[in-house]
């Protein structure tokens, strides 16, 4: 897994800084595809990079792995490169990211907005909730911490659809983190006991919230997701992969459950890992990290090899 990651993000990385965020995607979603392809399993992608009517590679329903019909059946979530506009832009934390689990170990989620709500381990369960408002999310995570509220962080995705949560939360004095883009990165961020921050709130991808909540089935801490539909094309697209409750809370489990496995290497220097970089004399270093939620076993993988991986062919 860590091959696959590692591949897209070496591909995405010749175009960071380059202002193209389509070509550095699709150089990730070719160099994933093939180095998923040369896995023994029989793989489908249940969260890609779109309907196969708008996606060429990696599309949602699309087989891949050596062993189709034969070998271990495994669904898999995908994001060759999360923050394509961070790599045009060379800012921090775009990664390249995939996470698996047994056949239906996934949500099926629709490529529609997600509202999140995320804190890191050791909380009572269903201590903050998007039944409730941010103040009273904020009051709760406060008093379980013995903080005020003015000294929580929460992380947030700079845009203007989060006016009136900002405008919310510095009513209260919490400090703000707001991020350009990249909420996978943000999510698995409140996890970390180093970070200073304390909560993720806002709204983002619905793919990035079922790759964040594998991420944290590995790493502990709590996550809850409810689908935002903009029209009745999106409620439709939902309705399409099952999903009948159009207002369901879901909880971590719902999002990833049994025994999955996350994997992310980072393209651009961020707060999880250290980008790829390459050096003099061609060779080409990376940082990934890999983890297991049955055993909760956290993994980082720093690679130095002497080039560019082979192209497929
Ligand atoms: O930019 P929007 O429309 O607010 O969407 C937010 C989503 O886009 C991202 O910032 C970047 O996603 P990409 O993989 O498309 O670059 C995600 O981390 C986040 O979930
Ligand atoms: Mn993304």
């Amino acid at each position: 897994m860590v091959r696959v990651t590692e591949y897209a993000a070496i591909a995405a990385s010749r175009l960071i800084g380059r202002g193209d965020e389509k070509a550095a995607d699709a150089a990730a979603v070719e160099a994933m595809r093939d180095a998923l392809n040369k896995l023994p399993f029989d793989g489908t992608v249940v969260i890609g990079e779109g309907e196969r009517d708008e996606a060429p590679m990696l599309y949602i329903g699309e087989k891949v792995g050596t062993m189709q019909g034969s070998g271990p059946k495994i669904d898999i979530a995908l994001d060759p490169l999360e923050g394509t506009t961070i790599t045009a832009k060379a800012g921090a934390n775009a990664l390249a990211v995939l996470a698996i689990a047994e056949e239906g170990g996934l949500l099926n989620a629709p490529d529609v907005y997600m509202d999140k709500l995320a804190i890191g381990p050791g909380y009572a369960p269903g201590l903050v909730s998007l039944n409730r408002t941010p103040t009273e999310n904020i009051r709760a995570l406060a008093a379980a911490k013995g903080v005020e509220p003015h000294e929580i962080i929460a992380c947030v995705l700079d845009r203007p659809r989060h006016e009136a949560l900002i405008r919310e939360l510095r009513g209260l004095g919490v400090g703000i983190q707001l991020i350009p883009d990249g909420d996978v990165a943000g999510v698995i961020n409140v996890t970390d006991p180093d970070s200073t921050v304390d909560i993720y709130m806002g709204s983002g991808g619905a793919p990035e919230g079922v790759l964040a909540a594998a991420a944290l089935r590995c790493v502990g801490g709590q996550i809850e997701g409810r689908l935002l539909f903009r029209n009745d094309d999106e409620r439709a697209r939902a309705r399409r992969w099952g999903i009948t409750d159009l207002d369901r809370i879901y909880q971590l489990e719902d999002l990833a459950k049994g025994d999955c496995i996350f994997a992310a290497t980072g393209v651009t220097d961020g707060s999880l890992l250290e980008g790829v970089r390459r050096k003099r004399g061609g060779r080409i270093t990376t940082e990934s990290i890999v983890m297991r939620a049955s055993t909760g076993t956290v993994r980082r993988v720093k690679s130095n090899r002497a080039g560019d991986p082979p192209k497929a062919g």
